[in-house]
């Protein structure tokens, strides 16, 4: 049994597309603290952190839209994350897109114990304002979490870096811009990309990864955006790439990860109502969170 600890953040200030911010509504809708609770888990929802209202702000800066509103968020979600790593319980932090990474993973790391990062996306998430071609800061977390970017988005929290580059993994990637790709070969880190995970299997990956990012650590974060997903069986995101991750392997690298028994926090983001069929996304991430914590078949 673990302590599991709900926090939703309903922020759509990293991406054009709204929406976003109604995707702790509908993965809460889609009944994950009922089904992690039926599974013998401690759940508590501790409900949202405050956003601001979108309608109320404009981009200033075309290189790093809405950097005001993100480092906001992030600031906020950094403060309640850290309080419920004191109480050795595990963060579910619920997006929003992917830019609450920043805010969450400073709150990961607050307490200096190492950890690793499992990245599962479709995308690096590795742009600074340098290389971005959108300015969308969901686009940048994994490199501000790796020291890169915006200074005032790297030290949140009061430090940097977050995590270090060698216990750092994407998963599933098959959509990198041109200058992104060079940052990620500079930084060492390791990317399997859907053409990797073709030949070797999901299993062989995820073993991989899970070795990677436990290598000196004490547990591995799990940051899964739901567009790592294939589009058929996760429509409802603001940047869908076919050729995706399929049910099967979706479940089957979270249940690895379970058996792993070494994941300390997560992240469900990206999953955007609007843009859904009959919460079609909503209900995959419950799924494939019950299945990182211990849903099985028997
Ligand atoms: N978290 C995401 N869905 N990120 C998509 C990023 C897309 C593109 N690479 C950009 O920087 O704009
Ligand atoms: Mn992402
Ligand atoms: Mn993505």
């Amino acid at each position: 049994m673990a302590k599991l600890r709900i926090i939703g953040a309903p922020s759509d200030f990293g991406q054009g597309r709204r929406g976003v911010d109604m995707g702790p509504s509908a993965i809460r809708y889609a009944g994950l603290s009922e089904k992690l609770a039926r599974l013998g888990h401690d759940v508590e929802d501790l409900g949202n952190i405050v956003v601001p209202t979108p309608e109320m702000h404009t981009v200033k800066d075309e290189k790093l839209k809405y950097f005001d509103e993100v480092k906001a968020v992030c600031e906020n979600l950094y403060r309640e994350v850290s309080r419920v790593m004191e109480e050795d319980a595990i963060p579910i932090i619920l997006g929003g897109d992917h830019s609450i990474s920043i805010g969450s993973m400073a709150g990961i790391a607050a307490s200096r114990r190492p950890f690793g990062v499992i990245w599962f996306d479709a995308h690096g998430d590795m742009n600074t304002p340098e290389t971005t071609p959108s300015g969308n800061i969901h686009g940048m977390p994994l490199a501000v979490n790796l020291g890169l970017g915006h200074p005032e988005l790297i030290h949140l929290g009061g430090f940097a870096p977050k995590v270090k580059p060698e216990n750092v993994v994407l998963v599933g990637i098959r959509s990198i811009d041109e200058d992104e790709a060079k940052l990620i070969r500079q930084t060492g880190i390791r990317a399997y990309t859907m053409a990797e995970i073709d030949r070797m299997g999901m299993a062989a990956v995820m073993e991989e990864a899970i070795r990677i990012a436990s290598n000196q650590t004490e547990g591995i974060h799990l940051s899964l955006d739901l567009d790592s997903l294939d589009p058929t069986f996760a429509p409802g995101v603001g940047t869908p790439v076919n050729g995706g991750v399929t049910y099967r392997e979706g479940h089957l690298a979270m249940e690895i990860l379970a058996d792993s028994g070494k994941i300390r926090s997560v992240d469900v983001v990206e999953v955007n109502p609007i843009l859904d069929i009959h919460n079609q996304t909503g209900n995959m991430a419950v799924e494939l969170v019950e299945s990182l914590f211990g849903k099985t078949v028997m």
